[in-house]
């Protein structure tokens, strides 16, 4: 049996109702120095995030650029690690890890980022890249670690013969996310966490990417953490989606059901700002830019962070912070006064529509 036909029948895929990763109660603050390095506040990136991820599920995390996204990644990730709270991967909480303890924990959780280039050495052949970890891991043999490195890049579909001797800078985009792929999936990871992994590619060569990262979902049993601003994407590859404001969850709920009835103002604003259709007219809709800028994380608004935008806010939105709530069906939300039905989604201007202000994602 090859690796890869073992990995199909192994652990990851079994079917079980505990979470793979579960995350209670997260914080990551930075100090912030001005000039001279003199400590000017604390940015609150990260606050009191709570979420559960099942085997094989894929939660896709979207929010506007500075909402915390990627810290909360490399928060679960302990890199750096997080301040307080839990991160529970396979059974195992990761904040009392010791040093050791975390590398070894990591095999099992990888990160595949933005730009490819930047994650791989430029100077090593493709087929060194994904050897590395195998290398690092060890146990196997040369002859092994070269077999398992052409079996990797036959499931990212890279042609071993064509691909194995070049550099990074002699392959596409789209090739050279491939090969970090492939570094990624070398020790049989449960969990991919994916920063804006398909950003910076053209659009044709990201829908392919999706295409490979669904394919290695069904084969290998993977579960991911899809991190992107743009929501169409997130949509298409979600079980379900959790969306960030200002360090916050606002709300997390199944993709389908999230984006035709966002009960959240900020998630129906970000839905707002982007082109699309109509859902009852199937008519193009005019995207509505979300109104003024999103608060400083170094002075978060009292109460509900999104009060200070929000056109149904009241007071008590200002003294006392809404919690992730259950609507029902896995939907929570974080919100005093949440939108109540489908109606509340036909294109505006429309109650409890906001906008997006320009350039936010
Ligand atoms: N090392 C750091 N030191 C200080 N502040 C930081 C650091 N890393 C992130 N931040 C701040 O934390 C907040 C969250 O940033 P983060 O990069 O996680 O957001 P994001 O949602 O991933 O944004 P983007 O979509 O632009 O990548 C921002 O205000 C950012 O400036």
């Amino acid at each position: 049996m090859s690796v890869v036909e073992q990995e199909k029948t192994g652990a990851h895929a079994a079917a079980t109702t505990e979470p793979l990763l579960s995350v209670r109660n997260l914080v990551q603050e930075f100090v912030s120095r001005g000039v001279g390095g003199v400590k000017t506040g604390v940015v609150h990136a990260v606050s009191n995030v709570s979420f559960d991820l099942m085997p094989g599920e894929t939660l896709g995390i979207v929010g506007e650029t500075g909402s915390g996204k990627s810290t909360l990644a490399r928060s679960i990730i302990q890199a750096p690690r997080a301040k307080s709270g839990e991160v529970v991967f396979r059974g195992q909480d990761l904040m009392t890890l010791s040093h050791h303890g975390l590398k070894k924990a990591r095999h099992d959780m990888q990160m595949v980022y933005q730009d490819p280039f930047g994650s791989l050495n430029p100077r090593w052949r493709v087929e060194d890249v994904v050897a590395e970890p195998l290398l690092a891991q060890g146990g196997l043999s040369r002859d092994a670690r070269r077999e398992r490195v052409h079996e990797l890049l036959n499931l990212v579909g890279l042609d071993p013969a064509t691909y194995c001797r070049r550099r990074p800078l002699e392959l596409s985009g789209g090739q050279a996310q491939r090969v970090a792929i492939a570094r990624a999936i070398a020790l049989n990871p449960a969990l991919i966490i994916c920063d804006e992994a398909i950003s910076s590619l053209d659009v044709l060569i990201q829908a392919q990417v999706l295409n490979l990262f669904e394919k290695l979902r069904s084969e290998l049993g993977l579960s991911y953490l899809f991190i992107a601003h743009d929501l169409a994407t997130v949509k298409q590859v979600s079980d379900r989606v959790a969306v960030m404001h200002l360090g916050q969850l606002a709300e997390v709920g199944p993709a389908e059901q999230l984006y035709l009835t966002p009960r959240h103002p900020y998630t129906r604003a970000l839905l707002d700002s982007i082109p699309g259709l109509d859902p009852e007219t199937g008519a193009a809709r005019r995207p509505v830019p979300l109104a003024g800028e999103p608060p400083s994380p170094l002075d978060p608004p009292s109460g509900c962070r999104f009060r200070t935008r929000c056109p149904r806010a009241q007071e008590k939105c200002a003294v006392e912070e809404p919690l992730l709530t259950d609507h029902g069906n896995g939907h929570h939300v974080a919100c005093h006064f949440p939108l109540e039905d489908l109606a509340a989604t036909i294109p505006g201007p429309r109650e409890g529509t906001v906008g997006l202000a320009a350039g936010a994602e």
